[in-house]
């Protein structure tokens, strides 16, 4: 399994022309403003503070790109579904998630990160539809699960998985806060890094003389 500790940041892209080589799998972590996404990531590399959180939404507004062991890119998206911010704002943060999603032949998985306090929200039905529609590999991950009683973190985690015709097996129930779900969260992003070939740096196509 990758170990998820021996991370380090690498850069915030603002333009799809910024991102680093296609040279190791990208998994992105995607969801609602204020969701919980920079949090998920802290925990998911063991660190308190790699990645910048905040208890006002739109914290993160670029692709913020951090690497794991010579092996792996995370990818921390901006937050959709903030109307705090002006249309423009939004668009351009909405073009440059589309942009990436559709063009990135190194992403292995996007990891859609839902409150599972809430109902399911239009916003993360259309993007689990609109992955499935591109084929994009992507991972379920209900998060705060701290805030619940077991009883009804599974009561609201099959109503979620109504919602988006999954079942059980396909999502993890997590938490930031206690490490709930962190192991599997671990196993299954190991899985989908290793699900796709990319040319690592230094072995790319010498022409025949
Ligand atoms: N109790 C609890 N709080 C959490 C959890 N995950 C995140 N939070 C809190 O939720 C707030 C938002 O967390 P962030 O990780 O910054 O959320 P984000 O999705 O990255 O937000 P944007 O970058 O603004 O889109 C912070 O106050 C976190 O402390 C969790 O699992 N449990
Ligand atoms: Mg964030």
């Amino acid at each position: 399994m990758i170990d998820f500790r021996k991370v380090q940041f690498l850069l915030s892209a603002h333009a799809i022309g910024q991102l680093p080589a296609p040279v190791y799998p990208d998994i992105a972590f995607a969801g609602r403003s204020n969701v919980g996404k920079s949090s998920l990531l802290n925990r998911l590399v063991d660190r308190s503070n790699l990645v910048k959180t905040s208890s006002k939404p739109g914290k993160t507004q670029s692709l913020n790109y951090f690497l794991v062991e010579e092996s792996l890119y995370l990818v921390d998206l901006p937050g959709y579904g903030y109307a705090q911010v002006s249309q423009q704002t939004r668009q351009s943060w909405q073009g440059l998630i589309t942009e990436y999603v559709t063009t990135r032949s190194t992403l292995a998985c996007v990891v859609v990160i839902i409150d599972l306090r809430h109902e399911l929200k239009q916003l993360d039905r259309e993007l689990v539809d609109w992955l499935r529609y591109l084929d994009t590999p992507y991972l379920p991950v209900y998060t705060k699960a701290d805030k619940l009683s077991r009883n009804q973190q599974m009561k609201n985690a099959a109503a979620l998985d109504a919602g988006l015709t999954l079942t059980a097996d396909d999502r993890i129930i997590f938490s930031s806060s206690t490490g709930q779900g962190l192991d599997s969260l671990r196993s299954r992003l190991s899985g989908f890094a290793r699900s796709i070939s990319v040319t690592p740096p230094g072995e790319g196509f010498i022409a025949p003389i």
